[in-house]
């Protein structure tokens, strides 16, 4: 995963190769590849909204998800930083709303790069196209600038690859103050029907649970069925070890999630009554066909030293 190894873009010198194209349309980012996958980001929350793969949507976007950047967009990957949850009291991120203020700012698209992975897992030769966006200190509200003072620099990266898609964040401490930060990609899978996934990967990880007062506790099944409302901080994993969605049916893998930097994992459905009680989240019961297995690191706080940089990122392979 996070394949490193792009060569420089073969435009040009193979010309007769199909590339991807890229198109930008009222604050929307729209890629895809010749061979036939996509992604759309909105640049409100740099959130990705879309990826086709194999045909087929994989993410959920509640029909009812605001588009027009009056609320953080309901599906997709919205990005979490610089505090997950409900911000701690006597902290810095105090005043911030809920998972912080990068899923309710305005990016910036830095612009796009094709490349040619020497070294992907699935042969020679993939195209990829990757998408920078940007946010800093300087384009936020008024309000989100007083309320978190620090300076910063966030690139995030959505590349796109005939199997996977990969996002990553970068984030660089450009002022003289330390500051402490959570991150999360709060990605909403689409599953066909919630009663015929099981999540793997977490068997013996310690979790917290926000459905049972954040108690600690010890994941018992190697496959793990959804059949209530679910809201766990799974803690500690080792981020090369994939968090795998399967069918319950054959077992399959529908998603598997490999991560880089981000050491814990949340499984969030809000099933029947909060999915009813959340205003933008629709119709009632798409409940059943979404489940966010959310990459980050977030148990814990990561300190960014002034003039330090850090990274982290999750890539997604679906139906594979
Ligand atoms: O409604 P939101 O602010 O988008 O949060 C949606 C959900 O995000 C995460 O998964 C949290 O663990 C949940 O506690 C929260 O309900």
């Amino acid at each position: 995963m996070m394949d490193r190894s792009h060569k420089p873009s073969a435009i040009g010198v193979g010309a007769s190769l199909p590339q991807p194209t890229v198109s930008i349309k009222d604050h929307t980012i729209e890629a895809s590849l010749p061979t036939g996958q996509s992604v759309t980001v909105q640049l409100y929350g740099a959130t990705v909204t879309s990826w086709k793969s194999n045909g087929q949507e994989q993410l959920f976007l509640s029909e009812k998800a605001h588009l027009d950047g009056s609320k953080p967009i309901r599906g997709g990957i919205p990005l979490v930083f610089p505090v997950f949850g409900a911000p701690p009291k006597n902290h810095a991120t105090s005043a911030l709303p809920q998972h912080g203020f990068a899923r309710n700012s305005h990016w910036e698209f830095l612009g796009k790069s094709s490349s040619e992975s020497m070294e992907r897992d699935h042969g020679q030769g993939d195209l990829a196209v990757k998408l920078d966006f940007g946010l800093s200190h300087t384009m936020l509200s008024k309000e989100f600038r007083k309320t978190w003072p620090y300076e910063f620099g966030l690139v995030y990266s959505v590349t796109l690859t005939k199997d996977a898609l990969e996002t990553t964040l970068q984030v660089r401490n450009e002022g003289k103050q330390n500051f402490d930060f959570q991150v999360l990609m709060h990605t909403y899978l689409n599953v066909e029907d919630i009663s015929n996934i099981r999540i793997k990967g977490l068997e013996s990880k310690t979790y917290v649970d926000k459905t049972r007062n954040a108690t600690s506790h010890t994941e018992a099944s190697p496959a793990l069925s959804i059949t209530q409302e679910t809201d766990r901080v799974y803690q500690d994993l080792d981020p090369t070890v994939p968090v795998v969605v399967a069918s319950a049916a054959d077992d399959k893998p529908v998603f598997s999630i490999t991560r880089e930097a981000f050491n814990d994992v949340v499984v969030w459905n809000p099933w029947i009554e909060k999915a009813k009680g959340m205003a933008d989240f629709g119709p009632d019961e798409a409940y059943k066909n979404m489940i966010c297995v959310e990459a980050g690191s977030v148990s814990t706080w990561q300190t960014l030293e002034a003039g330090d940089s850090w990274e982290g990122g999750q890539s997604v392979k679906s139906r594979i």
